[in-house]
């Protein structure tokens, strides 16, 4: 498939510290050749990553979300193969090749006066990469997880499933944004609002907006939208675990009726290294029951976690998190 990089054992051996009478989640990680063969093997899940930063710098933001693919995969390499891990579940299938894209942003001059309309041109052909491996994947009867990236990426996660799936999908998106900005061009602040305006995207749920950051027009536009609803973080903030887990199930039950798709953007999350980092926000471990709960549900397509900004100091931390979210989607529940 075009740009894309398919992984084997070679790909990745040098990132899996062995540790003699331990078998680390790497050495049992599936690998396959070519697409084709995702559907001779019984494992559930394909892994996806999207090593790419340009939709949020075509967005205004801060840019570091193309290094969040290679924490997290040295981290889950390294996770223990144990009972709980069911690490054969998971195939390993590589990267959608951004290298060419971030080379051109590079290329670009800042003093450009079309320098933003240049990045969300080089956003639409990452889009179109995404849509296609995607849609392959679901069109096999795969789940893929996705670590982004931008949340740009949504637009391809969502046309690419819709397009397998023939239908509309649903999407529940656990974020402090909404995405559904102004169809300029393509950013990671608006691959909601392309996928709803072309007919890709169902019912859609944003839990956990944050209202300082949503502009007034996008409040009165979903106000006024039979399909899109969001919760405000402000109105969950002051209740307890157990109320915002309930919240969570309400809106996860109204979506999980037909076909859909989990986006998570990790600004969600309080302290989170991201793109939007914000020093308010859900806890970690609360996301991973409302991660590990969607994925528990039968018509989840795909599962797409972005906007994580790792730096020098914090990649270790951001591996483990993200690697987490993976094991703990995959994970049998023993
Ligand atoms: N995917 C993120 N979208 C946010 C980014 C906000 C920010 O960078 O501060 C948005 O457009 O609102």
């Amino acid at each position: 498939m075009e740009n894309f990089k398919i992984y084997n054992s070679r790909t990745v051996e040098k990132l899996i510290i062995t540790r003699e009478g331990e078998t680390k989640f790497g050495e049992k990680i599936k690998f396959v050749e070519g697409f084709e063969q995702l559907k001779n093997i019984p494992a559930k899940y394909v892994l996806v990553g999207i090593p790419e930063d340009i939709g949020v710098r075509a967005n205004r933001g801060k840019e570091g979300t193309a290094k969040a693919w290679h924490v997290a995969l040295k981290s889950l390499l390294n996770v223990q193969s144990n009972r709980y891990s069911n690490a054969e579940d998971l195939i390993l299938l590589g990267e959608i090749e951004c290298r060419e894209y971030l080379a051109k942003a590079e290329n670009l001059g800042h003093e450009d006066p079309h320098y933003f309309e240049k990045m969300g041109d080089l956003v639409s052909q990452i889009d179109s990469a995404v849509t296609r491996v995607i849609e392959k994947i679901v069109s096999l009867g795969k789940i893929p997880i996705i670590i982004g990236g931008g949340h740009n990426n949504a637009y391809g996660n969502i046309k690419g499933s819709s397009q397998a799936l023939k239908k509309p999908i649903n999407i529940l998106n656990i974020d402090a944004h909404t995405d559904l900005r102004r169809l300029e061009h393509r950013h990671s602040g608006n691959g909601f609002s392309y996928a709803r305006k072309e007919g890709f995207l169902g019912k859609y749920r944003v839990f956990g907006v944050h209202q300082n950051y949503t502009p007034a027009y996008i409040f009165e536009q979903m106000d006024a939208a039979q399909n899109d609803q969001y919760r405000l973080f402000e109105h969950l903030v002051r209740k307890s675990s157990q109320q915002i887990l309930t919240a969570f199930r309400e809106e996860l039950d109204t979506i999980s009726q037909e076909e859909f798709g989990l986006e998570l953007d990790v600004d969600a999350i309080r302290d989170f290294p991201s793109s939007a980092q914000t020093p308010s926000g859900f806890s970690f471990n609360m996301v991973r029951n409302f991660v590990a709960l969607a994925s528990e549900e039968e018509n989840i397509k795909y599962i797409h976690i972005c906007e994580a900004a790792p730096t020098a100091n914090t990649e270790a931390s951001v591996g483990k998190a993200l690697s987490y979210f993976i094991t703990d989607i995959i994970s049998t529940g023993i």
